[in-house]
């Protein structure tokens, strides 16, 4: 059977507002677009689950919405229910198959790719994959699975035709980010998402269940890249100048929540390129300042402002805001590893831009070491690998600066030769590219609004990355050739200096890039 899994709600009359029946919520759900529904009554018994069965299976039918039920396949027998819902301790599958008549479809719950895996043998038609995030509406005792561990979960199902959705503590906020994280290295991603609370709990649930639609159907139109395709050297030159003259022009607010080392410094940076940096770290404020467009930097380098960075993550999501993650030093302490994890799970990065320690602790590799928020030792043996399959892993565009730069999208890898040495013999110069990098990820969102790459940003942030990059490393060529640059003291404001002298001619005809792959 051919079902449309966008919007799977499952029932819990638990959940229900005062003064709203179950019969008006349902409807008003699948008035909002619900595409299927699933009986799960936990609390009900043998008579009573068979009465709501029947009461749902009238009014599914009025929208020709399919009905599935959960745990129960004598009730789903009796309603003449379209499917059954199994856990992994409930009736075994290969039983449930030989009770059910061939038309009848079966899913089941899975969080590891082992029980997808069995799901499929076993002749599952989909699967359930959670618990995702924390919910109140079920005890899990299970660790969660998180957004970022679907893809993996998923690519089991490459080449088969089981269907999937997510479930476990998805609402409008985090739908869109939910459904990005899931796509597979193959390209595969959820069929859709399975919610109880979000709905049932609220008193508008038509609007509840439009907004997740909404969701779902946005992300399915929508490509799901961050790069705009074929790129040869040449184009790429051009485009990086391109994407200087937008900064200039549009001159984007850059919201940065940096660590307190940098902060005056990448604020100058900002202005120098031509942007407008605001540096604000209380949560309350970050509704409001996600709405404005731009770009949105998240510099963990001293671990401050947690709450604001995922309360700003996830209203960037929100807003097609990109968000540029500066994981600094993720490598030297594992409380660094478990809180960027934590980031990461919280909304979904745009770019992620790290020196190769940091890059190789997020790949978890221990080719190269960390030394404090320094890297050690030579670097990558072959770095566009490890940037190409932490882009693709993190479903987002991958910078790793050095002596070489090296940028990925997950398919295509361009290599970046600026820069000079002095840059290391000052602090906080890795952070200012990281402000570069969100200035013109900010301006070429705003400035390509039209081309919508994918849902979660717009515009060519592959393309943003380079320039951003670039612009550092070019404007730290010229200020170290400057007469009055007697070392890293005068250094720093001759480069505040060149980047804002910098012209879009002047960082097309000398940034160094080539793409490898
Ligand atoms: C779509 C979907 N996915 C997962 C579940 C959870 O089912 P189960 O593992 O049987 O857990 P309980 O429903 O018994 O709590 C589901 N019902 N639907
Ligand atoms: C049934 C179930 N299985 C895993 S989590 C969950 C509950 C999902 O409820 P909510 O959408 O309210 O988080």
């Amino acid at each position: 059977m051919d079902f449309d899994y966008s919007l799977y709600l499952v029932t819990n009359r638990d959940c229900l507002p005062d003064g709203i029946t179950y019969e008006e919520s349902l409807e008003q759900a699948l008035k909002g677009g619900v595409t299927i529904v699933q009986v799960r009554e936990k609390s009900a018994d043998t008579g009573e689950f068979l009465e709501i069965a029947r009461a749902t299976k009238r009014i599914c039918d009025k929208y020709n919405v399919p009905l599935i039920i959960d745990d129960r396949i004598d009730i789903a027998l009796a309603v003449g229910a379209d499917g059954v819902h199994l856990g992994q301790t409930d009736m075994p599958l290969e039983v449930a198959r030989k009770l059910l008549p061939a038309n009848v479809i079966i899913g089941i719950s899975c969080r590891t790719s082992e029980e997808v895996k069995r799901a499929v043998a076993g002749g599952a038609d989909y699967i359930g994959i959670g618990t995702i995030y924390a919910t109140s509406t079920k005890v899990v005792k299970t660790p969660l699975v998180g957004p970022r561990n679907i893809g993996e979960i998923l690519a089991a199902l490459d080449d088969t035709s089981v269907k999937s959705v997510a479930i476990g503590g998805i609402k409008s906020t985090n739908a869109v980010r939910t459904l990005f994280g899931s796509i597979t290295a193959s390209g595969k991603s959820l069929d859709g998402l399975a919610v109880i609370s979000d709905i049932v709990a609220s008193r508008e649930p038509l609007i509840a269940a439009k907004r997740l639609k909404d969701s779902v159907s946005h992300f399915k139109a929508s490509r799901t890249r961050f790069s705009l395709g074929d790129y040869t050297t040449e184009s790429l030159k051009g485009s990086v100048g391109k994407a200087l003259k937008y900064v200039r022009q549009l001159s984007p607010l850059v919201h940065q929540i940096t660590n307190t080392v940098v902060t005056t410094q990448s604020a100058n940076a900002t202005i120098a390129l031509g942007a407008s940096p605001i540096m604000a770290t209380s949560p309350e404020e970050m509704e409001d300042l996600a709405k404005i467009p731009g770009g949105l930097l998240i510099n963990f380098g001293t671990l401050t402002s947690l709450e604001g960075m995922i309360a700003a993550g996830q209203y960037a999501n929100q807003n097609k805001k990109p968000i540029i993650f500066d994981p600094v030093g993720v490598g030297a302490t594992s409380f660094r590893k478990l809180k960027a994890a934590e980031l990461l799970n919280a909304w979904q990065a745009t770019v992620i831009k790290g020196n190769p320690a940091e890059i190789g602790a997020l790949s978890n590799s221990s080719e190269v070491q960390s030394k404090g928020v320094d890297s050690a030792g030579s670097g990558f043996a072959d770095p566009a690998s490890v940037v190409r399959a932490l882009a693709l892993r993190e479903r987002c565009v991958v910078g790793m600066t050095g002596e070489v730069d090296w940028v990925s999208d997950g398919k295509h890898v361009a290599r970046l030769a600026n820069g000079h040495s002095l840059l290391g013999h000052i602090t906080g110069s890795g952070c200012m590219v990281g402000t570069s990098v969100a200035t013109f990820c900010g301006a070429l969102s705003v400035a390509e609004k039209k081309v919508s790459l994918n849902p979660l940003a717009d515009g060519d942030m592959f393309v943003a990355t380079i320039a951003g990059i670039s612009a550092v490393a070019v404007a730290s060529e010229i200020a170290a050739l400057r007469p009055d640059v007697q070392g890293p003291g005068t250094f720093l404001p001759a480069l505040i200096d060149e980047l804002s002298k910098l012209t879009p001619e002047v960082l097309s005809e000398k940034v160094n890039v080539e793409i490898v792959s």
